[in-house]
């Protein structure tokens, strides 16, 4: 029987390894590799795209929107890691969670962009809530975002790694030691898929922060209860509906304090799955939302590989567990 022939274009980096390594193990596929020299050759490349029935790009922008023009074989489906085509309506937007259309999009288009880390989260938790009509599209949420450093690619895991690993160069290491705020231009790529794919008129206020570990993200999303018709309760029950039979989400209890640990809320349990889990923590005026997911598993590489099996048609198992 013929396996469908699967190309990484980028294969040696962060999230372009990770596919590779998941896919290595499935009978149910063929991959099939560039030669090494010639991995950034736009030839060879267009060569190795034409023959793929799905090609990942996991690629800086500049190399996926190249990918893409190259690409002439219509039924060669591209899986774009990048930001570069998510907001573009002629890609379907990779998160089969959001709607029967989102996952039938992926079904049927040869082009899917797959989502952005911290997008994944926000938009999981703020798109029920305005499709509900519980939080107005015109609201302008805030958000924050802390992440491993993984999610900085190769360069940034090169320079936590050199520095935490030179304990004897403490001006090195401090700086890397405590959390980083970033994105305070306030215009994080991330932004518009954010807003778009969440229903909102309005962007959001976002501060991502990376911290010294190297995987692991946990997007939170504070929201005042007064004005807005709706308790935490309403909040926890509104997410679980929408999510109901969903694998990949796992909506937890209204105010799970057993899911802290002493207190404080753990970022990394659900490193090398492709979950999200959902929480609301609520008082009688206040709420925070917050979504916890692997950056490098449904945060790039594993919902890269959901869309894939969606795409042709086979089980969802992505290699990681749920
Ligand atoms: N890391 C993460 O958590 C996430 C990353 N993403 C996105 O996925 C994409 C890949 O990210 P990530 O894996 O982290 O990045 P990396 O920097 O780890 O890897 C990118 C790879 O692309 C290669 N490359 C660069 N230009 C070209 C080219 N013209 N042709 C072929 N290969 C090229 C690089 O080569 P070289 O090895 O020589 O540098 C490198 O191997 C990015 O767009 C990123 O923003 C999305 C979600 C999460
Ligand atoms: C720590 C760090 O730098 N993280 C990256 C996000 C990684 C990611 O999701 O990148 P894509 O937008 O390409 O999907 C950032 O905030 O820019």
């Amino acid at each position: 029987m013929n396996t469908p022939l699967v190309f990484v274009d980028g294969h040696e980096g962060t999230t372009g390894l990770k596919i590779h390594q998941l896919l290595a193990q499935r009978s149910d596929l063929t991959l099939i590799q560039i030669d090494p020299d010639k991995r950034k050759d736009p030839q060879a490349r267009a060569a190795m795209l034409n023959q793929a029935d799905i090609a990942f790009l996991c690629l800086p922008d500049a190399a996926s929107k190249e990918a893409a023009t190259l690409t002439t074989n219509p039924k060669t489906c591209l899986i774009d890691a990048s930001t570069a085509h998510r907001i573009d309506p002629a890609w379907a937007y990779g998160l089969p969670e959001l709607s029967a259309e989102h996952r039938d999009a992926i079904r049927t288009s040869t082009r899917i962009s797959n989502p952005g880390c911290h997008a994944t989260g926000f938009i999981l938790l703020a798109h029920p809530l305005v499709k509900a009509g519980v939080i107005a599209p015109d609201t302008v949420l805030s958000a924050t975002s802390i992440t491993g450093y993984s999610g900085g690619g190769k360069t940034m895991i090169a320079d936590y790694e050199a520095k935490l690993s030179q304990p004897w160069q403490p001006d090195a290491t401090e700086v890397l030691m405590a959390p980083r705020p970033y994105g305070l231009s306030l215009a994080h790529k991330h932004l518009p898929e954010m807003r778009m794919h969440s229903g909102l008129s309005a962007t959001p206020i976002f501060m991502p922060i990376v911290a010294p570990f190297a995987q692991g993200l946990t997007v939170s999303i504070p929201l005042p209860l007064k004005g807005l018709n709706a308790d935490g309760a309403h909040l926890q029950a509104t997410l679980a509906a929408h999510y109901a039979g969903q694998a990949n989400i796992r909506v937890h209890a209204l105010n799970p304090m057993d899911a802290l640990d002493g207190g404080f809320f753990p970022v990394q349990s659900c490193n090398n799955t492709n979950r999200v889990d959902l929480f609301v923590f609520a008082s009688s005026e206040q709420a925070i939302l917050m979504a916890r997911l692997d950056n490098l598993g449904k945060g790039a590489s594993g919902a890269a590989i959901q869309s894939m099996n969606i795409h042709l048609g086979l089980p969802e198992n992505t290699g990681l567990s749920l």
